[in-house]
């Protein structure tokens, strides 16, 4: 049913799904914005600034000129979340959604001005077309490598899940369906907030009682305000929300962990984020976030500390103390 796939988006989970979408057999374009990097990526087959590990199958076709896209079946947007609403009105512009049967989120974001998900901004720029989103614990590095992985794929149609799940099976890699669109998306978005967190407790040389307290509370809010938002409980206890969140919690690759590690090793955070071209989405989304908290009335201890270190200049230390040593409560509350 879906036969090519064009990807939308060159840093490192869209090169890594470019590759796993050729291996699977499917015709793929791959469109990035930067014209220099993706020359380099036609002309060698190599991203030496995102993934220099993996070499692109000769098959995947490579452009910065959205005008030369052909109309594919699927269209997967792995751009930066506050890029995707601009990016997917260009998309809608160039025709090349002109003849997609669905379109797949794989960011993980919410906009923060008005809270909105990704596939409600890509519906939105792009109507019509069934939505669904590619989400769960995947490092792009280890997707490159081949190494075993399991992902969720979540449509409100079961029958385009199925399509979609189809699209993103191979023997390493596994993926699930799920109708909790609402419920994928904010458990994606979610985890990387606490994954700075995380980060934070490393550098500053917390233990692992520490560590695995902040998860689990971590988890508690994750499921608070994802089933206020709309989102199923059972989403928040399968791969995309703990599974995601345990595997850049404690990960080597987590981009959210490495600012987190900074900034509890002492780094301003300007310089933290000035110092690396790629994107740590729970920077931008604690943010998000925490204004969705808020207008939900939601309570979320642990996501207040870590936009207050984020965004009101706490420093970490005091964000950790004060995350201790509020009054006492009952665990299930
Ligand atoms: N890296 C990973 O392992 C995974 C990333 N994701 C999600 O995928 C999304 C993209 O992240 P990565 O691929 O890791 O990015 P990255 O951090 O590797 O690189 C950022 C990419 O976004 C591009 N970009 C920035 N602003 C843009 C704009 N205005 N228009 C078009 N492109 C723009 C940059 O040119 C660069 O190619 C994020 O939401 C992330 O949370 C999801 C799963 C795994
Ligand atoms: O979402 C991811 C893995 O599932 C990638 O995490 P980082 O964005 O923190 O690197």
């Amino acid at each position: 049913m879906i036969q090519s796939a064009t990807v939308i988006g060159a840093g490192s989970w869209g090169t890594a799904l470019a590759a796993l979408l050729s291996w699977r057999g499917l015709d793929v374009q791959f469109w990035g914005r930067d014209a220099e990097l993706m020359a380099q990526l036609r002309d060698t087959r190599r991203s030496s600034r995102y993934l220099p590990d993996l070499e692109l199958p000769k098959q995947v076709r490579v452009t910065s000129d959205l005008a030369a896209l052909q109309p594919a079946d699927m269209l997967v947007f792995v751009v930066p979340s506050k890029a995707m609403l601009g990016t997917a009105k260009l998309v809608a512009q160039c025709g090349a959604a002109s003849r997609a049967k669905v379109l797949v989120s794989c960011s993980k974001g919410i906009e923060l001005e008005t809270g909105r998900r990704m596939t409600e901004l890509i519906g939105s720029a792009i109507p019509g077309v069934p939505l669904a989103v590619l989400t769960g614990p995947n490092h792009a590095e280890e997707v490159a490598r081949q190494m075993a992985t399991a992902a969720v794929v979540a449509c409100a149609d079961a029958e385009m899940a199925k399509a979609v799940q189809a699209c993103f099976t191979l023997p390493f890699f596994r993926s699930y369906t799920t109708d909790d669109i609402v419920g994928a998306e904010w458990a994606g978005a979610m985890k990387n907030p606490y994954a700075i967190a995380a980060g934070i407790a490393q550098g500053l040389k917390m233990g692992d009682n520490t560590l695995a307290a902040l998860v689990t509370r971590a988890l508690a809010e994750m499921v608070r305000l994802g089933v206020a938002e709309g989102g199923k409980v059972e989403t928040f206890y399968g791969l995309s929300g703990v599974g995601d969140l345990m595997g850049t919690c404690y990960s080597e690759h987590s981009r959210n962990h490495r600012v987190g590690m900074m900034l509890g090793q002492g780094r301003p955070l300007d310089e933290i984020i000035s110092s690396t071209r790629m994107v740590a989405e729970g920077v931008l989304n604690t943010a998000s976030l925490h204004r969705a908290a808020q207008a939900r009335g939601v309570r979320m201890p642990l996501l207040d500390e870590i936009n207050a270190v984020l965004h009101q200049g706490k420093s970490p230390i005091e964000g950790m103390r004060a995350l201790f040593s509020r009054d006492p409560r009952p665990e299930a509350d």
